[in-house]
Protein backbone atom coordinates (compact mmCIF):
# COMPACT_ATOMS: atom_id res chain seq x y z
CA UNK A 1 0.00 0.00 0.00
CA UNK A 2 1.22 3.64 -1.01
CA UNK A 3 3.21 5.29 2.03
CA UNK A 4 0.96 8.51 1.77
CA UNK A 5 -2.69 6.58 1.97
CA UNK A 6 -1.85 4.44 4.68
CA UNK A 7 0.62 6.34 7.34
CA UNK A 8 -0.39 4.18 10.45
CA UNK A 9 1.89 1.90 10.20
CA UNK A 10 5.17 2.99 10.73
CA UNK A 11 4.99 6.40 13.55
CA UNK A 12 1.73 8.32 14.18
CA UNK A 13 2.64 11.80 13.45
CA UNK A 14 0.10 14.68 13.39
CA UNK A 15 2.37 15.73 10.24
CA UNK A 16 1.92 12.68 8.71
CA UNK A 17 -1.42 12.23 9.09
CA UNK A 18 -1.66 16.14 7.97
CA UNK A 19 -0.36 14.95 4.79
CA UNK A 20 -2.47 12.14 4.28
CA UNK A 21 -5.59 14.59 4.44
CA UNK A 22 -3.57 17.30 1.97
CA UNK A 23 -3.76 14.48 -0.28
CA UNK A 24 -6.66 13.22 0.40
CA UNK A 25 -8.35 16.71 -1.48
CA UNK A 26 -7.06 15.79 -4.71
CA UNK A 27 -9.19 12.80 -4.73
CA UNK A 28 -12.28 15.05 -3.30
CA UNK A 29 -12.14 17.72 -5.53
CA UNK A 30 -11.38 15.45 -8.35
CA UNK A 31 -14.58 13.27 -7.97
CA UNK A 32 -16.63 16.60 -7.38
CA UNK A 33 -15.29 17.48 -10.76
CA UNK A 34 -16.23 13.77 -12.37
CA UNK A 35 -19.75 14.37 -10.84
CA UNK A 36 -20.22 17.44 -12.36
CA UNK A 37 -20.02 16.04 -15.94
CA UNK A 38 -23.44 15.09 -15.40
CA UNK A 39 -26.66 17.23 -14.74
CA UNK A 40 -28.93 16.33 -11.57
CA UNK A 41 -30.11 13.14 -13.33
CA UNK A 42 -33.12 12.93 -10.44
CA UNK A 43 -34.38 9.53 -11.08
CA UNK A 44 -31.08 8.28 -9.92
CA UNK A 45 -32.76 9.13 -6.46
CA UNK A 46 -36.64 8.49 -7.42
CA UNK A 47 -37.25 4.80 -5.75
CA UNK A 48 -40.18 4.80 -8.46
CA UNK A 49 -37.49 4.82 -11.04
CA UNK A 50 -35.68 1.60 -9.53
CA UNK A 51 -38.48 -0.15 -8.64
CA UNK A 52 -38.26 -2.81 -11.16
CA UNK A 53 -35.14 -3.79 -10.59
CA UNK A 54 -34.58 -7.27 -8.45
CA UNK A 55 -33.52 -7.12 -5.13
CA UNK A 56 -33.74 -3.37 -4.82
CA UNK A 57 -36.20 -1.81 -2.64
CA UNK A 58 -34.78 1.86 -2.80
CA UNK A 59 -33.41 4.53 -5.26
CA UNK A 60 -31.14 3.78 -8.29
CA UNK A 61 -28.30 4.99 -6.06
CA UNK A 62 -29.30 2.69 -3.23
CA UNK A 63 -28.98 -0.26 -5.26
CA UNK A 64 -25.64 0.75 -6.97
CA UNK A 65 -24.09 1.90 -3.23
CA UNK A 66 -24.90 -1.81 -1.72
CA UNK A 67 -24.34 -4.09 -4.50
CA UNK A 68 -20.78 -2.26 -4.95
CA UNK A 69 -20.11 -2.09 -1.16
CA UNK A 70 -20.99 -5.90 -1.17
CA UNK A 71 -18.62 -6.97 -4.00
CA UNK A 72 -15.75 -4.55 -2.02
CA UNK A 73 -16.65 -6.51 1.29
CA UNK A 74 -15.87 -9.83 -0.33
CA UNK A 75 -12.98 -8.12 -1.87
CA UNK A 76 -11.72 -7.36 1.97
CA UNK A 77 -11.93 -3.28 1.69
CA UNK A 78 -13.59 -2.79 5.23
CA UNK A 79 -11.03 -4.97 6.85
CA UNK A 80 -9.10 -2.03 6.50
CA UNK A 81 -10.28 0.43 9.78
CA UNK A 82 -9.57 3.42 7.22
CA UNK A 83 -12.84 2.15 5.68
CA UNK A 84 -16.56 2.67 6.70
CA UNK A 85 -19.99 0.99 4.29
CA UNK A 86 -22.99 3.05 4.03
CA UNK A 87 -24.85 0.19 4.27
CA UNK A 88 -23.18 -1.85 7.44
CA UNK A 89 -26.00 -3.95 7.59
CA UNK A 90 -25.97 -7.65 6.02
CA UNK A 91 -22.44 -7.22 4.47
CA UNK A 92 -20.98 -10.15 3.49
CA UNK A 93 -17.36 -11.35 5.41
CA UNK A 94 -14.02 -11.04 3.52
CA UNK A 95 -12.75 -13.85 0.68
CA UNK A 96 -9.69 -12.98 0.42
CA UNK A 97 -6.36 -13.76 2.41
CA UNK A 98 -6.26 -11.48 5.48
CA UNK A 99 -3.94 -8.41 6.15
CA UNK A 100 -2.51 -7.48 9.31
CA UNK A 101 -3.75 -3.71 9.58
CA UNK A 102 -1.38 -2.08 12.44
CA UNK A 103 -3.27 -1.71 15.56
CA UNK A 104 -3.27 1.98 15.77
CA UNK A 105 -6.88 2.95 17.23
CA UNK A 106 -8.36 1.97 20.10
CA UNK A 107 -11.04 -0.77 19.41
CA UNK A 108 -13.96 1.74 20.67
CA UNK A 109 -13.21 3.37 17.08
CA UNK A 110 -15.33 0.72 15.59
CA UNK A 111 -18.52 2.29 17.04
CA UNK A 112 -18.13 5.45 15.05
CA UNK A 113 -19.57 5.36 12.12
CA UNK A 114 -21.14 8.87 10.74
CA UNK A 115 -21.66 7.70 6.66
CA UNK A 116 -25.88 8.31 7.67
CA UNK A 117 -25.05 12.32 7.97
CA UNK A 118 -22.68 12.58 5.02
CA UNK A 119 -25.20 10.26 3.38
CA UNK A 120 -27.59 13.13 3.82
CA UNK A 121 -25.46 16.26 3.82
CA UNK A 122 -24.01 14.95 -0.05
CA UNK A 123 -27.75 14.54 -1.70
CA UNK A 124 -29.65 17.44 0.44
CA UNK A 125 -27.17 19.90 1.17
CA UNK A 126 -23.92 19.55 -0.90
CA UNK A 127 -25.18 18.24 -4.58
CA UNK A 128 -27.47 20.56 -5.63
CA UNK A 129 -25.10 23.09 -5.23
CA UNK A 130 -22.33 21.82 -7.89
CA UNK A 131 -24.60 20.09 -10.32
CA UNK A 132 -26.44 21.70 -12.96
CA UNK A 133 -30.38 20.96 -13.34
CA UNK A 134 -31.43 18.52 -16.11
CA UNK A 135 -31.47 15.08 -17.16
CA UNK A 136 -29.20 12.99 -19.76
CA UNK A 137 -30.41 10.15 -19.04
CA UNK A 138 -26.84 8.55 -17.78
CA UNK A 139 -28.13 7.73 -13.99
CA UNK A 140 -26.21 4.39 -13.64
CA UNK A 141 -23.04 6.24 -14.32
CA UNK A 142 -23.99 9.65 -12.04
CA UNK A 143 -24.91 6.94 -9.16
CA UNK A 144 -21.14 5.71 -9.70
CA UNK A 145 -19.69 9.09 -9.29
CA UNK A 146 -21.32 9.57 -6.47
CA UNK A 147 -20.68 7.00 -4.79
CA UNK A 148 -16.92 7.90 -5.30
CA UNK A 149 -17.64 11.32 -3.74
CA UNK A 150 -19.48 9.34 -0.72
CA UNK A 151 -16.72 7.49 -0.23
CA UNK A 152 -13.79 10.18 -0.81
CA UNK A 153 -15.69 12.43 1.81
CA UNK A 154 -16.41 9.42 4.18
CA UNK A 155 -12.65 8.32 4.40
CA UNK A 156 -11.60 11.84 5.24
CA UNK A 157 -13.98 12.52 7.68
CA UNK A 158 -13.50 9.26 9.60
CA UNK A 159 -9.77 10.24 9.32
CA UNK A 160 -10.97 11.92 12.39
CA UNK A 161 -10.25 9.00 14.25
CA UNK A 162 -6.67 8.70 13.63
CA UNK A 163 -6.13 13.01 13.81
CA UNK A 164 -7.71 12.44 17.68
CA UNK A 165 -5.58 9.30 18.41
CA UNK A 166 -2.68 11.07 17.88
CA UNK A 167 -3.63 14.22 19.63
CA UNK A 168 -4.59 12.63 22.34
CA UNK A 169 -1.13 10.47 22.68
CA UNK A 170 0.34 13.96 22.39
CA UNK A 171 -1.32 16.15 24.98
CA UNK A 172 -2.45 13.27 27.11
CA UNK A 173 -2.88 15.12 30.72
CA UNK A 174 -5.06 17.53 28.79
CA UNK A 175 -7.30 15.07 27.42
CA UNK A 176 -7.43 12.80 29.88
CA UNK A 177 -10.05 15.09 32.38
CA UNK A 178 -11.83 16.03 29.86
CA UNK A 179 -12.50 12.61 28.71
CA UNK A 180 -13.59 11.40 32.22
CA UNK A 181 -16.24 14.19 32.38
CA UNK A 182 -17.00 13.47 28.99
CA UNK A 183 -17.04 17.69 28.45
CA UNK A 184 -17.39 17.92 24.63
CA UNK A 185 -17.03 21.88 24.83
CA UNK A 186 -13.00 21.35 26.37
CA UNK A 187 -12.43 18.49 23.70
CA UNK A 188 -13.48 20.72 20.74
CA UNK A 189 -11.44 23.55 22.16
CA UNK A 190 -8.35 21.11 22.30
CA UNK A 191 -8.55 19.56 19.11
CA UNK A 192 -9.42 22.87 17.15
CA UNK A 193 -6.58 24.71 15.09
CA UNK A 194 -8.14 27.96 13.75
CA UNK A 195 -5.26 28.45 11.15
CA UNK A 196 -5.03 24.75 10.09
CA UNK A 197 -8.68 25.30 9.26
CA UNK A 198 -8.91 28.55 7.42
CA UNK A 199 -5.35 27.18 5.53
CA UNK A 200 -7.02 23.97 4.30
CA UNK A 201 -10.48 25.89 3.21
CA UNK A 202 -8.12 28.17 1.09
CA UNK A 203 -5.81 25.10 -0.36
CA UNK A 204 -8.82 23.32 -1.96
CA UNK A 205 -10.16 26.16 -2.88
CA UNK A 206 -7.12 26.77 -5.66
CA UNK A 207 -6.95 23.05 -5.90
CA UNK A 208 -10.56 23.45 -7.61
CA UNK A 209 -9.16 26.54 -9.60
CA UNK A 210 -6.15 24.91 -10.53
CA UNK A 211 -7.98 21.14 -11.70
CA UNK A 212 -11.23 22.45 -12.72
CA UNK A 213 -9.72 25.09 -15.34
CA UNK A 214 -10.25 24.42 -18.93
CA UNK A 215 -6.80 24.34 -20.70
CA UNK A 216 -6.10 25.74 -23.61
CA UNK A 217 -3.63 25.82 -26.29
CA UNK A 218 -2.96 29.27 -26.70
CA UNK A 219 -3.38 32.07 -24.72
CA UNK A 220 -7.14 32.43 -24.21
CA UNK A 221 -6.95 31.92 -20.60
CA UNK A 222 -9.63 30.04 -18.32
CA UNK A 223 -12.01 33.29 -18.22
CA UNK A 224 -12.72 32.57 -14.66
CA UNK A 225 -14.74 29.17 -16.05
CA UNK A 226 -14.40 26.40 -13.53
CA UNK A 227 -15.70 22.99 -14.06
CA UNK A 228 -16.76 22.92 -10.08
CA UNK A 229 -17.24 26.44 -8.33
CA UNK A 230 -14.22 26.95 -6.10
CA UNK A 231 -16.13 28.71 -3.37
CA UNK A 232 -18.54 25.42 -2.94
CA UNK A 233 -15.51 23.31 -2.62
CA UNK A 234 -14.29 26.03 0.59
CA UNK A 235 -17.97 25.86 1.47
CA UNK A 236 -18.16 22.14 1.43
CA UNK A 237 -14.78 22.13 3.98
CA UNK A 238 -15.70 24.97 5.62
CA UNK A 239 -19.32 24.31 6.97
CA UNK A 240 -19.19 20.30 6.68
CA UNK A 241 -15.83 18.35 5.87
CA UNK A 242 -14.47 20.08 9.11
CA UNK A 243 -16.84 20.12 11.63
CA UNK A 244 -17.72 16.62 10.93
CA UNK A 245 -14.07 15.19 10.80
CA UNK A 246 -14.31 17.47 14.50
CA UNK A 247 -17.58 15.16 15.47
CA UNK A 248 -15.78 12.23 14.80
CA UNK A 249 -12.37 13.19 16.60
CA UNK A 250 -15.06 13.86 19.51
CA UNK A 251 -17.00 11.08 19.38
CA UNK A 252 -13.87 9.13 18.85
CA UNK A 253 -12.07 10.68 22.07
CA UNK A 254 -15.32 10.28 24.22
CA UNK A 255 -14.53 6.48 24.52
CA UNK A 256 -11.02 6.07 24.15
CA UNK A 257 -10.75 5.52 27.76
CA UNK A 258 -13.34 3.01 27.83
O1 LIG B 1 -5.38 18.97 11.38
C1 LIG B 1 -6.00 18.84 12.43
O2 LIG B 1 -5.52 19.10 13.54
C2 LIG B 1 -7.37 18.33 12.40
O3 LIG B 1 -7.94 18.04 13.44
C3 LIG B 1 -8.11 18.27 11.12
C4 LIG B 1 -8.95 19.53 10.93
C5 LIG B 1 -9.61 19.35 9.54
O4 LIG B 1 -10.69 18.74 9.49
O5 LIG B 1 -9.01 19.77 8.54
C6 LIG B 1 -9.99 19.58 11.99
C7 LIG B 1 -9.80 20.33 13.12
C8 LIG B 1 -8.71 21.29 13.30
O6 LIG B 1 -9.18 22.51 13.80
C9 LIG B 1 -7.93 21.48 12.06
C10 LIG B 1 -8.10 20.73 10.95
Amino acid sequence: MAKAESNVSDGLTLELIRESLIRQEDTIVFSLIERARFPLNSPTYDKSYASSVPGSCGSLVEFIVKETEAIQAKAGRYENPEEHPFFPDNLPPSQVPPHKYPEVLHPAAMSVNINKIIWDMYFNELLPLFVTPGDDGNYASTATRDLECLQALSRRIHYGKLVAEVKFRDERKDYEPAIRAQDRDTLINLLTFARVEEAVKKRVEKKAMTFGQEVKLGDEGNKGKYKVNPAIVSRLYGDWVIPLTKDVEVEYLLHRLD
